[in-house]
């Protein structure tokens, strides 16, 4: 049992690096915040579950992921919320989908290339037990 929470532990640690890495990008600042819904009335209209680098945060403070696959559904998450919000052909539209792509890409790259592939799969052991 110590052993797993250890593991969880060390996880953690990770994606906090993750989360703050992917935070102090420049051209991922839209992705740092939830969507004012104030600014935005009609956001939560057509995207039915946001998500944001902030929000990812505090999850993994809450010991919500248990796993960097489950962390990346949440970065896909919020790169799809983006492609559909912002569809137009208008060149503030294809910026932000242009952004959305580069973060997904940026974060699989990120944990595939600092991650220890026996640890991913010694978390989505402990994740699948539980
Ligand atoms: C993830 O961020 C978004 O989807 C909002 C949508 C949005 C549209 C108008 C205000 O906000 C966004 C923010 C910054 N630049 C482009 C779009």
């Amino acid at each position: 049992y110590d052993r797993e929470e250890h593991t969880l532990r060390e996880l953690r640690i990770f994606l906090r690096d993750m989360c703050k890495k992917l935070a102090s990008n420049k051209l991922f600042f839209m992705f740092t915040k939830p969507v004012d819904t104030e600014e935005v009335p009609d956001y939560p209209t057509i995207i039915k579950q946001p998500m944001d680098l902030e929000t990812m945060m505090t999850k993994v403070d809450f010991h919500r992921y248990e796993c960097a696959k489950d962390f990346l559904n949440d970065i896909e998450l919020i790169c799809q919320n983006a492609l559909e919000y912002n569809p137009a052909r208008t060149s503030a539209d294809k910026q932000i989908r242009h952004r959305a792509c580069s973060l997904r890409d940026y974060a699989y790259t990120l944990i595939k290339t600092e991650m220890d592939t026996d640890f991913e799969e010694k978390c989505q052991e402990i994740s699948k037990k539980r």
